[in-house]
This record gives structure tokens, C-alpha cells and sequence, in this order.
């Protein structure tokens, strides 16, 4: 039997069975076989190379959105109007084969958008070219559900279950369990708080399904099963998804009003090229991006060309900015002078610890130069015109 035919049984097997008090170990214990089942169709098959053919597309700009949906929902169309970068697109499914990069640019960033091919049901377990699509959609930084407003709202649902069983998470925080396997010493297990959905017995015999017989594990919240073995699986991938709902201009004012207040939602039209901005908006927020200008000494900062960082990739702190800039820069560094809303008062004198917030300005003070008591070395990397910003004109730069 293969590993989908074994999954189908175990579901099957769920469904049948009652949920009450005397069945919760049992059922545990099932998902357990189900999420290894489906970590072991993750792996590629033994003798390949792993991947399959095509998908991979260079990563380029300061982060990747994947467009995510059914066919024909107009992920191409939406790519071509953001990006400028034509994607085919029709009113047959499946006319896109392939992943297709465009470039946003926005808020002074370069931010690469990849059209996929549509997704079925069952694309987590190879329909389609569903696994390729999922594998490209987990090397992003966030993802845009599309979906037809016309359409029904179960996509949504059958979306999202398809991307969960390829052990992706869309907007949720990892399940604050902590969990540690060790070498001897059985199992220790303890919870800061009452819980109500797992107790001692069904974590022991969920540890006992992936044979971890020694091990400490700490409740810090009222989790639940399926919580404790994404934390035991440990291979899950938390992202942010915003859910677009495109072509409004064939439903009617209520439905879009409805769907426009669902959760983490934008609903859009490519036809009458309605609401884009706010979709942008979303996509920048959830994206966590923070912009830093460099401030060479005696001269304002480059508004045009900001230093990107992220507090997912890589961190936002002032260490995290020099190394941007250059990796050798760290040990020079004797102080930084930071205007923006990460400071509390404007300059303020930061060490390499200090976290910067999105739109922050940076001087780098270094140790030589101080003693040198002589003008900067430290190169700012443009000197095109400064763009004068809201803040600046509020509190000029001085320094
Ligand atoms: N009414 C309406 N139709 C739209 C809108 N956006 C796209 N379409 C149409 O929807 C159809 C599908 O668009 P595509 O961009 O090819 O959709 P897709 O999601 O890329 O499709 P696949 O690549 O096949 O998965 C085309 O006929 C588009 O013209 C919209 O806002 N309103
Ligand atoms: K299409
Ligand atoms: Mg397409």
C-alpha cells in the first residue's frame, strides 16, 4: 500500500470513529501516524535528485510573495497589472504551467512576485503540479491566497488544508511548547498552566508514536494535540498569508462588504483595477520589512536607496544593518547616531545591540575616525538628492 492509500485509511479510520473521552488517546494517536505519513511524502523518493523539474526561479529584491490559488482565478492577471511582466492569461484553467517572476517595486523596495500554476484539491499529495507549487509557495516570505469573490468560500478552507498538509501554517505563531529530547532520564512533563486538551498520558503515548522515550516537554500554553505534534515534527513553516478576493465587479455590494470583513482579507477587482493600493499595503505589512538610510556625516541620507532588513530574515538590529552594508564593518563601528521612531530622543547614541524600526536614519560613528577627530571615511553608497521626508522637515538632521 503507498503512503496516500495509508493516509486515506487512517482518515477514513477518524471518521468512523466517535469523538468523546474514552476515543481522545486513540485519535491522537492517529493524527500522529498521519503527520508521519505525510512527512515521509515530503522526502523525495530515494535515487531522485529531490525538487523535479523547473519550478526553481532565482530569488532576487529584498523578498518573494507567491501568488497561491485555483486555476483561472487571475493570479496571471494580477501578476502582469502589479509587476509589468506579462503573464499569460485566459479564461481557460491550467494556461499558466510554470512560475513566472515580476518585480513590485514599493516603498523604495524591490519585492519579487511569482505567479504559480492553479492548485486542486489533492495538490498536497501530487495532483497537478501541486507539490512543485507548494515547494515554491514555502520559499517565500509570505503568500497571496487568491480567490474568486464569485466563486464558493469553501476554497478558502480546501486551500489552506492543502497547504497544512505539507506542513505549512499560515497565520499562526508557533505552539509555545518547549520540547527537548534527551538521552536517558524518561520523560519529563509539566505545563505553566491547566490544560484541556492534552494531558500527561495522551503527550506520553504521542511520544510514543515517534518512538521518543526520553524527553522534556513544557506546556506554556492550553495547546492541542495537533500543536504538540507540529512541535515534535518540527518541521513546519510558520508564514503570513493575506487572503485576496479578486474579481468583486461580478458580485454584488453585500457579498463584497462580507468578504472585504473576513480575517486577513482584500478584496480586489484586476478588471476595474479596484483597490490594488490597499492590497499593497497589506502585502507591506505582513512582509515586516524596515527600511534604514544611511546618513553619511555632514550630508542628509539617500531617501531613495534604504539598507532593507527583516526581523524574520536575518534581524533589524544596528549589527544587523552594518553587516548589510559590509561584513567587515561590525569591528569599526564605535557608536551609531539613530533618528526615527526606534529612538527615543533625535540623535540618538545607539550600541550594535540596539533594534531599528522601519524607516529609521543610521550615522555610523566609527573608533578610528573619532580619535582621528577628521571627517568620515565611512561611504554612504549614493549621493543622489535627498528626498525630504515628513521627519526631516519635523527635525532637521544635524550631525
Ligand atoms: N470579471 C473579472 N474577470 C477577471 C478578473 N481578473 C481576471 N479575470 C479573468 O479571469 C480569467 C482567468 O485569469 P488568469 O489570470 O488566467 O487566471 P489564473 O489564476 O492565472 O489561471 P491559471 O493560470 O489557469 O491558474 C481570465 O479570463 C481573466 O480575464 C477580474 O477582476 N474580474
Ligand atoms: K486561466
Ligand atoms: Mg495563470
Amino acid at each position: 500500500m503507498g503512503i496516500i492509500e495509508k493516509i486515506k485509511e487512517i482518515e477514513a479510520e477518524m471518521a468512523r470513529t466517535q469523538k468523546n473521552k474514552a476515543t481522545e488517546y486513540h485519535l491522537g494517536q492517529l493524527k500522529a501516524k498521519i503527520a508521519k505519513l505525510r512527512t515521509q511524502l515530503l522526502e523525495p523518493p530515494k535515487g531522485s535528485s529531490g525538487g523535479g523539474e523547473g519550478f526553481e526561479v532565482t530569488k532576487f529584491g529584498h523578498g518573494r510573495v507567491a501568488l497561491i490559488g485555483f486555476p483561472s482565478v487571475g493570479k496571471s492577471t494580477l501578476l502582469t497589472m502589479l509587476t509589468g511582466t506579462h503573464s499569460e492569461s485566459a479564461s481557460y484553467e491550467f494556461t499558466t504551467l510554470t512560475c513566472i517572476p515580476g518585480i513590485i517595486h514599493y516603498n523604495d523596495t524591490k519585492i519579487q512576485l511569482l505567479d504559480l500554476p492553479g492548485i486542486i484539491e489533492g495538490a498536497s499529495e501530487g495532483k497537478g503540479r501541486g507539490r512543485q507549487v507548494i515547494a515554491v509557495a514555502k520559499s517565500s516570505d509570505i503568500v497571496l491566497m487568491v480567490l474568486d469573490a464569485s466563486k464558493s468560500e469553501g476554497h478558502r478552507q480546501i486551500l489552506t488544508k492543502e497547504l497544512e498538509a505539507v506542513g505549512l501554517r499560515l497565520n499562526k505563531r508557533p505552539p509555545q511548547i518547549y520540547f527537548k529530547k534527551k538521552k536517558t532520564g524518561g520523560i519529563s512533563f509539566n505545563s505553566t498552566l491547566p490544560l484541556t486538551h492534552v494531558d500527561e498520558k495522551l503527550c506520553y503515548q504521542i511520544l510514543h508514536e515517534y518512538k521518543i522515550h526520553n524527553a522534556e516537554i513544557l506546556f506554556r500554553e492550553d495547546a492541542t494535540v495537533d500543536d504538540l505534534i507540529d512541535v515534535i515534527e518540527g518541521n513546519r513553516k510558520y508564514m503570513k498569508c493575506v487572503y485576496v478576493y479578486n474579481k468583486i465587479d461580478v458580485i454584488g455590494i453585500d457579498d463584497v462588504d462580507r468578504l472585504a470583513r473576513q480575517p486577513n482579507s482584500v478584496v480586489i477587482s484586476c478588471n476595474l483595477k479596484l483597490n490594488f493600493d490597499r492590497l499593497l499595503s497589506r502585502m507591506w505589512e505582513e512582509m515586516g520589512l524596515v527600511r534604514v538610510y544611511t546618513k553619511p556625516q555632514g550630508q542628509q541620507p539617500d531617501f531613495t536607496d534604504p539598507v532593507v532588513l527583516s526581523v524574520d530574515r536575518g534581524g533589524c538590529t544596528v549589527e544587523d544593518f552594518c553587516n548589510h552594508i559590509h561584513r567587515s564593518l561590525v569591528k569599526d563601528v564605535k557608536y551609531v547616531l539613530v533618528w526615527g521612531t526606534s529612538a527615543r530622543h533625535y540623535p540618538q547614541h545607539c550600541g550594535l545591540g540596539h533594534v531599528l524600526q522601519d524607516e529609521d536614519v543610521v550615522q555610523i560613528v566609527k573608533k578610528k575616525e573619532k580619535e582621528e577627530g577628521g571627517r568620515g571615511r565611512f561611504k554612504s553608497h549614493s549621493t543622489a538628492p535627498a528626498r525630504i521626508s515628513d521627519r526631516e522637515k519635523k527635525a532637521p538632521l544635524k550631525t
